[in-house]
């Protein structure tokens, strides 16, 4: 058995970072910007009014003082002349400020008089324009890579870029193995459960950005596992869940190495997930062998899937990252495998769930953390700082 550092870094070992593509702005949001890309224009392109008033010439302004309103500059429409002392040109919030005028005297601060403006007694103290280029000049770049949110299309689209290169999705095959799974949703036969893994797994790697569709089920033999391999199509990592392990029926590992695959590894000194596997096909495509039970194979979908993911999209190949907290109560020592621990973190304390049997997806769903325990830790008293990983 490895340890789990070492298993990631030969997962690391056998991922490919897939390559760019071009997508309109609008189906950007979620996906991994693959290069910077740079601003065409300046924003604003012009002095802007920050709000609706009068924009004058500062020099001399003094309140009871009166300026001839000369025209008219909105949003979309500046106004085409120059402003000197004593004029005033009406402006509203966005509207190019006219030559000549360095202020904006907000309309709550002026009594009009037909076309004539006086400043009232309490100016306030702010010129009320954005200078252009105040947000961004021509050339400045959002930095690659990174997951684009709301904000940065948003950012992007007034930067003029209304095509986007981002990572092509990773497209991940899902093969649930077993004779007793059914879909959800069809009648199971007295000794048969519903399949689930495959569902949870599906959910994670949609959430990461991946393709992520389910092949039909396979069965324990060799015809329907064949079967199987033979339509993963153009997935750039094929994940197996179950069969992983030393029973009869368990032939995954087996069959898929008859098929071609170059195995790099098989069993981790971890908890749960002791039996996974990872290799390389035949066709090239990545081969991740999740252990049946359900919790083992959501954990080993947090603790090394998605990382591989991530550095398939381009991000640095690093663990899934961790946060601290304090234990709520006493821990007892941990055996020679580390440890994944289903726990519930609130406050900054984190309790342990007492049953950690890796078949318990009702304990999955209420924990919120993993809590991470090295191989042969000693007994942790309450108090003691861990790490656990969010799920
Ligand atoms: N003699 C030994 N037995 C087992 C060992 C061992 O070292 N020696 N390891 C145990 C550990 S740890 C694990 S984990 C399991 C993993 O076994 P497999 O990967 O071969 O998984 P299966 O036997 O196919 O299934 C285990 C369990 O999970 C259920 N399952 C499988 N797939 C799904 C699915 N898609 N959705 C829902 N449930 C699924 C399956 O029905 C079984 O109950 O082996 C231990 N045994
Ligand atoms: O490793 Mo198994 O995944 O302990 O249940």
């Amino acid at each position: 058995m490895i340890s789990v550092a070492d298993a990631l870094a030969h997962l690391f070992a056998l991922t490919k970072q897939l390559p760019v593509e071009t997508v309109p702005l609008s189906q950007a949001n979620g996906r991994m910007l693959a290069q910077p890309v740079r601003a065409n224009r300046d924003q604003p392109p012009f002095s802007a009014s920050a709000m609706d008033g009068y924009a004058i010439v500062t020099e001399g302004t003094a309140p009871g003082k009166s300026y001839e309103v000369i025209g008219e500059a909105a949003a979309g429409h500046a106004f085409d002349g120059s402003v000197a002392a004593g004029q005033a040109v009406r402006i509203f919030t966005g509207a190019p400020v006219p030559e000549g005028a360095d202020r904006v005297i907000i309309q709550e601060d002026v009594t009009r008089d037909g076309n004539v403006i006086t400043l009232s007694r309490n100016l306030d103290k702010g010129f009320h324009i954005r200078p252009l280029g105040g947000d961004f000049k021509v050339g400045q770049t959002i930095a690659a890579p990174r997951v684009l949110r709301p904000s940065d299309i948003a950012l992007m689209a007034s930067m003029n870029i209304a095509e986007v290169p981002v990572t092509r999705r990773p497209k991940v095959a899902i093969l649930s193995t077993g004779d007793e799974l059914v879909m959800p949703g069809e009648t199971p036969g007295p000794d048969q459960i519903i399949a689930s893994n495959s569902f949870g797994l599906q959910a994670m790697l949609r959430d990461a950005g991946c393709e992520a569709r389910l092949l039909p089920i396979a069965r324990d033999n060799r015809a329907s596992l064949e079967a199987a391999f033979d339509l993963i199509d153009d997935a750039d990592l094929l994940i197996t869940i179950g069969g992983a392990s030393v029973g009869d029926h368990d032939l995954v590992g087996d069959v898929a190495q008859d098929l071609g695959m170059q195995r790099s590894f098989y069993k981790i000194a971890m908890r749960p997930g002791k039996p996974l596997m990872a290799g390389t096909l035949a066709n090239g495509a990545m081969m991740i062998g999740l252990p049946g039970n359900p919790v083992s194979a959501m954990v080993c979908g947090h603790v090394f899937v998605l990382p591989v993911i991530r550095a398939m999209l381009g991000l640095s190949e690093a663990p899934t990252p961790r946060l601290s907290a304090t234990l709520a109560a006493r821990m007892p020592k941990n055996g020679p495998r580390e440890h994944y621990m289903r726990a519930h973190v609130e406050h900054g304390k984190l309790s342990l769930f007492d049953n950690q049997d890796s078949s318990l997806l009702s304990i999955l769903s209420d924990a919120n953390a993993l809590l991470v325990c090295a191989p042969n830790a000693p007994d942790w008293p309450a108090g003691t700082t861990v790490e656990y990983i969010p799920i």
